[in-house]
């Protein structure tokens, strides 16, 4: 048996109740083939990946909270420090009711791979909480954070582990989560990333994971003859990712004609007005019917099971920005139908095995999270540069390195795949450019 398929048997048995885990492993070392045939012995000889597939640690813990009522309410926390072999471990805290452990570990381990490819010297974590922001109010979405900072802040620190935002966690959690930190341990440093600006913010942090998803996207189909301008984008998503990756597309010239939430999703033909989606998903927290409402060229449909919804709608450039698993083989099947060209995940591993391998297939450009999304974490890392400098570079400044670095991510997914034989696959790509460092990293610093 190969090593990655005893190993892959290892995890498998471990880790049997955690399939969003077990789907990330099987995507990263069934790609990586090609990369640990050509050094089995090194790596077998260093348990290279047992090691990298067990994190380093996995904190889990009580939140208790008091609701508006006064009742009492309890949920549980989450941080899985993956991997620090480069740097810190970062990663976001996820705060939705679906979160447990296995889905931190999955983002955990795409996480180690990502922040490797964004040449910044940051390691992989992530955590987060099944607690629901939806419909909370502001003081209890301050007690919810103060309650989880007051067990977390035991374990992460500036040079240790530097949180940031995800799925449910903005620019307000952030704030909450920063001030009861610094209340506990009475320090002041970059021990977050995501903060405001008159806090040790950076600019462009908001926009960059979506304007970065677009740099990569824009660099992909220049490298293959093709002008974004003109084109239709489909998008899924209308959080932060998926709105600032619409404010990018129409400043290149593309068009966006759809974006989604957890209950339906918009088809408007004229375009995605980013002004009125800010709005609506950013200052009031609303459903998209209030985006329909005040736009009368926009269609909603309300979300229904088994349907395509937006990868029904004919377009050239996919940007899957809302969660996981969110495009199956059926949708996959849509998006080829009607003539797709891309497919560039702004989300984490919005894009199933089956629905991947039917795309690559097909001939769509596909690029995953790991490079595709980098682009946010790696304003991160620039934010933690500016903290520790104690100085702040201008929008423009930190713009342009976010631009010169998804090129950069681009190049090397690129390079690797045609090193290993496997040109144009750029998921194999990203994962061993990705993992090439981080073990020449894991080798240097010995058995730990
Ligand atoms: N923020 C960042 O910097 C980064 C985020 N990512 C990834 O991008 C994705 C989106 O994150 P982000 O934009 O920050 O999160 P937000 O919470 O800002 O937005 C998520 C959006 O997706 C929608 N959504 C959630 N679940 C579903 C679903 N099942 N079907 C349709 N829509 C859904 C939400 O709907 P509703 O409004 O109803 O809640 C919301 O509009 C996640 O996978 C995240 O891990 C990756 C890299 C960096
Ligand atoms: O900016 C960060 O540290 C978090 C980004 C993140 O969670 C992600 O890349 O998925």
């Amino acid at each position: 048996m190969s090593y990655v398929d005893e190993v892959l048997e290892i995890v498998k048995k471990k880790n049997a109740d955690q399939p969003e885990f077990l789907q990330a492993v099987t995507e990263v070392l069934d790609s990586l083939r090609p990369c640990i045939d050509a050094n089995e012995e090194l790596y077998r000889k260093n348990a290279i990946l047992e090691r990298i597939t067990e994190p380093d640690r996995q904190i889990m813990f009580r939140v208790p909270w008091v609701d508006d009522n006064g009742q009492v309410q309890v949920n549980r926390g989450f941080r899985v420090q993956f991997n620090n072999s480069i740097g810190p471990y970062k990663g976001g805290l996820r705060l939705h009711p679906s979160v447990n452990l296995g889905i931190i570990k999955f983002l955990g381990f795409e996480q180690v791979f990502k922040n490797s490819l964004t040449t910044l010297p940051i390691g992989g974590g992530k955590g987060g909480s099944d607690f629901d922001p939806k419909g909370k109010s502001d003081r209890e979405i301050m007690a919810f954070c103060q309650s989880f900072m007051t067990e977390l802040c035991k374990y992460i620190g500036a040079d240790v582990d530097v949180p940031a935002g995800d799925i449910g966690t903005g620019g307000r959690e952030i704030g909450f989560l920063f001030g009861q930190y610094k209340r506990i341990r009475g320090s002041y440093e970059g021990v977050l990333t995501g903060k405001g600006l008159t806090y040790g913010g950076s600019l462009a942090r908001t926009e960059a994971t979506g304007y970065g998803l677009l740099y990569l996207t824009n660099a992909l189909l220049k490298d293959h003859g093709i002008d974004i301008a003109g084109k239709t984008c489909i998008v899924s998503g209308a959080g932060n990712v998926a709105i600032y990756a619409i404010q990018k597309a129409h400043q290149l010239g593309a068009k966006c004609v759809t974006c989604s939430d957890s209950t339906g999703w918009i088809y408007d033909p004229e375009g995605i007005d980013v002004d009125l989606l800010k709005e609506v998903k950013e200052v009031k927290r609303a459903r998209l019917t209030e985006y329909a409402a005040a736009r009368p060229s926009a269609e909603y449909h309300e979300k229904k099971n088994g349907e395509h919804g937006v990868w029904n709608v004919k377009g050239d450039i996919a940007l899957p920005c809302a969660t996981q698993n969110e495009l199956d083989l059926d949708d996959a099947k849509a998006l080829v139908a009607n003539g797709v060209i891309s497919v560039t995940e702004g989300a984490n591993m919005p894009t199933t095995l089956e629905a991947t391998k039917y795309l690559q297939e097909n001939g769509v450009l596909f690029v995953g999270g790991k490079a595709a999304n980098a682009g946010g974490v790696a304003t991160s890392a620039l934010e933690m540069s500016q903290n520790s400098e104690r100085l702040s570079w201008t929008f423009e400044e930190v713009d342009g390195k976010l631009k010169g670095i998804m090129e950069t991510i681009y190049a090397n997914i690129s390079d690797a795949a045609k090193r290993y034989g496997v040109e144009g696959d750029y998921v194999a790509g990203a994962n061993i450019a990705g993992f090439e460092k981080v073990v020449e990293a894991m080798l240097a610093q010995g058995v730990c």
